[in-house]
């Protein structure tokens, strides 16, 4: 038994539905969701933010931010969430660790001061991650990098491949990894993480 916040890290390609069933868990199982790439969004907006400027080239070249950036924002979100209501103690990380810089600082930083409960990956095909980012770019998300320039020109999606695959070996060993097939509909892929999320044990 431990205190500690519980953390779930979900990864999958852009465009997998990582984001559209962490809405889905949290209206069923009261978790709280945190995307790395969202917060990180909201640092670039922010006037006279130290790090707007490097966090736009980042996410404009298709490159990965420096942990220390990430890792903190994630850090003062739990905190502010868990401030404001005890009972939150369960927290999805949604796109984050995305390569070995990310996983090391989570692992200096953050590894004991929180109890990693399993990584959840949702599995799909480039081809539908790619038509998926697409629609939501025609649908209005007003994300800079929803359009096929950037998914083609910064190698978006081969990018990811190889910078996460490590990272999922590393917690393939671990037996931490839940991998659910992603490429049916929102609902479908829901039926199997729910199962997931029943088995959930308080430790
Ligand atoms: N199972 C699904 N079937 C069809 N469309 C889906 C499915 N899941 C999500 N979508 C749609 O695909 C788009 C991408 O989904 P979502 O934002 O959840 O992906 P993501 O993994 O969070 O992507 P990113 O890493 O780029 O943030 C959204 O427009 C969403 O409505
Ligand atoms: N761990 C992370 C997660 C995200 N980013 C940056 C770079 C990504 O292209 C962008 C969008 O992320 P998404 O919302 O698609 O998960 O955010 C990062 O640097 N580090
Ligand atoms: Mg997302």
């Amino acid at each position: 038994m431990t205190n500690l916040p519980k953390v779930i890290f979900v990864l999958g390609l852009p465009g997998s539905g990582k984001g559209t069933q962490c809405q889905k868990i949290v209206q069923e199982f009261g978790c709280v969701h945190l995307s790395a790439g969202e917060l990180l969004r909201i640092e670039r907006s922010k006037p006279g933010s130290q790090f707007g400027e490097m966090i736009e080239k980042h996410i404009k070249e298709g490159t990965i931010v420096p942990v220390e950036v990430t890792c903190s924002l994630l850090e003062q979100s739990m905190k502010k969430e868990m401030e404001a209501d005890k009972a939150k103690d369960t927290f999805l990380i949604d796109g984050f660790p995305r390569n070995k810089n990310n996983m090391d600082g989570w692992q200096k930083e953050m590894s004991h001061k929180t109890d990693l409960q399993f990584v959840l990956i949702f599995e799909c095909t480039e081809k539908e991650c790619v038509e998926r980012c697409l629609s939501r770019g025609e649908a209005g998300s007003g994300r800079t990098d929803d359009n096929i320039e950037s998914l083609q020109k910064r190698q978006l999606i081969r990018t990811h491949i190889s910078s996460t695959e490590p990272i999922i070996e590393f917690y393939e060993a671990k037996g931490l990894v839940r991998k659910v097939n992603g490429s049916r509909s929102p609902d479908e892929v829901f039926e199997d993480v729910r199962k997931i999320f029943v088995g959930l044990k308080k430790k």
